[in-house]
């Protein structure tokens, strides 16, 4: 905590990130996710005279709960393996705790407490009751046979359903964890409670999952993408996209991308690029989505044709739009004049929190268009928001019926963002975002006797 001598010739925003380095050391990630939205925050601000707002911004940056708990498992030599599971519920101003899963070796508290932080403030412009919440554990998948990944995703649940329930909070999936590894846990949830109730989102369409919860949140930024165009007279017709990443979202945002004729030249993983200088295929790209599916590399693949470029990242090949599919921080300065030297006049955030501060701040500078993710990607969100209302009226939509609520909110998102966020040379999407969804969630606070 500040000490008052300090804080006192501190401005409000710079007392709140004091507070939060005091009472959450070492977590950078979440402090570059408040800092994001503070700074627009302040400005507004700035001009206001009601101190309320300044207590909404205080709650709206500490989590109502963190949970930690063991995860003990057997492997299939029956050793005893041991991983640490984590639940952040956020905040729960706007309906129960919802938001993914993640499942990588490399998952801590500072990034699931970013992650949880970003998901209420797209939760909150999704228009949908869903308040803010991330969880996972630090199990890496990728060197884990089926059994292994069952057996981890049962021991998972048997902690984490003491914590979560259908009017509580509703986790789904994110990197690492797809819908079979929902339809483990669900099942797991279900053995424990003998209850067949809506408590994960992103299952199986067999079992109570919403149609195209597995594309939405690549079509949503596509959605999203053409409102952005669509503002300066483009389109996406013809136009070269670079994709990183080569997992749901990345692979969904391509197949959309394909349909309306955009020319899609790369997808990427943690081992490089693939590059497609002539556009990937509607087919190609079905034998990566079939090989994503069956947890088979794409750098394994030998009937699509690309240019593999190990250890390299898509930003070089000149797009004119750059869509960041893969994982935070992942677009760094470098990147970002790398993009701008190549003329790319548009970012999409599709993964949450892809670039880095400086990124944006060259971006800005060089006024290209940015999508920011907590609009860009609340597409997967708010389909598992329908998800659960089907869930609750015991109904099952069309694909048509869903696609067409998720382009509503995808408009609906888009023009809030617009609302909030014209005003200067070009539309600033990610002010428009944060300033929507923190007066949506201030809103909230103020009628529950908070501020
Ligand atoms: N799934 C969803 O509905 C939603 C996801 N998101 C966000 O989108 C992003 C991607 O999630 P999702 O597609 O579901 O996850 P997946 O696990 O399906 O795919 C992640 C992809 O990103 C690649 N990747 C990870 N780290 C890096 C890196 N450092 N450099 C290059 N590639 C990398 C992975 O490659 P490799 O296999 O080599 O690790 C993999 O191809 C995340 O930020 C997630 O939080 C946001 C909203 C909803
Ligand atoms: O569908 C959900 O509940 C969560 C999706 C998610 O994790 C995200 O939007 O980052």
């Amino acid at each position: 905590m500040a000490s008052s001598k300090k804080s006192h010739s501190k401005n409000q925003f710079e007392q709140v990130i004091d507070h939060l380095e005091g009472h959450y050391p070492n977590m950078p990630e979440f402090a570059q996710a408040v800092e994001e939205v503070g700074r627009d925050v302040f400005d507004f601000l700035k001009k206001k005279s009601d101190d309320s707002y300044w207590k909404a911004f205080r709650i709206l940056t500490e989590p109502d709960r963190v949970i930690r708990f063991r995860v003990d498992w057997e492997d299939d030599d029956g050793a005893f393996q041991c991983n640490h599971g984590y639940r952040v519920q956020f905040n729960n101003a706007l309906g129960p705790y919802k938001g993914g899963l993640r499942f990588s070796a490399d998952t801590k508290i500072d990034t699931l407490m970013f992650l949880a932080f970003e998901q209420t403030f797209k939760n909150g412009l999704t228009g949908l009751p869903m308040g803010g919440a991330k969880g996972g554990a630090d199990f890496d998948i990728k060197n884990r046979s089926e059994s292994e990944i069952r057996r981890f995703c049962q021991a998972f649940m048997t902690q984490l359903s003491h914590h979560i329930g259908p009017d509580t909070d509703v986790p789904a999936g994110d990197i690492g964890v797809g819908t079979r590894e929902i339809g483990y846990m669900f099942h797991q949830y279900k053995s424990i409670n003998n209850k067949f109730r809506g408590v994960l989102t992103g299952k199986h369409p067999v079992f109570g999952g919403s149609c195209i919860r597995e594309e939405a949140t690549g079509y949503g930024a596509v959605y999203f993408t053409v409102h952005m165009l669509d503002e300066i007279d483009d389109s996406l017709k013809g136009k070269r996209c670079a994709l990183s990443g080569a997992g749901n979202v990345a692979l969904f945002t391509a197949k959309k991308l394909i349909e309306m004729d955009a020319k899609v030249i790369s997808l990427s993983n943690s081992d490089g690029t693939c590059v497609f200088e002539e556009g990937i295929t509607a087919d190609e790209l079905d034998s990566i989505i079939e090989a994503h599916e069956n947890r088979v590399r794409m750098s394994e693949l030998d009937n699509i044709n690309c240019d593999f470029k190990k250890g390299e990242k898509p930003w070089g090949l000149k797009p004119d739009i750059a869509f960041a599919c893969a994982t935070q921080n992942e677009l760094d300065i470098d990147d970002a004049k790398v993009l701008v030297e190549g003329e790319c006049k548009m970012i999409i955030e599709a993964a949450n929190m892809p670039c880095t501060k400086e990124a944006i701040e060259y971006f800005e500078d060089n006024d290209v268009v940015m999508g920011p993710s907590k609009a860009v990607n609340a597409g997967g969100v708010a389909v598992s928001g329908l998800e659960i209302s089907q869930n609750r009226s015991r109904v099952s939509w069309e694909s048509s019926e869903v696609d067409t609520k998720l382009k509503e909110i995808m408009k609906t998102i888009h023009d809030t963002c617009v609302d909030y966020g014209d005003g200067g040379k070009v539309i600033d999407y990610r002010r428009g975002a944060n300033l929507a969804a923190f007066d949506k969630l201030s809103q909230a606070l103020y009628f529950s006797g908070l501020i």
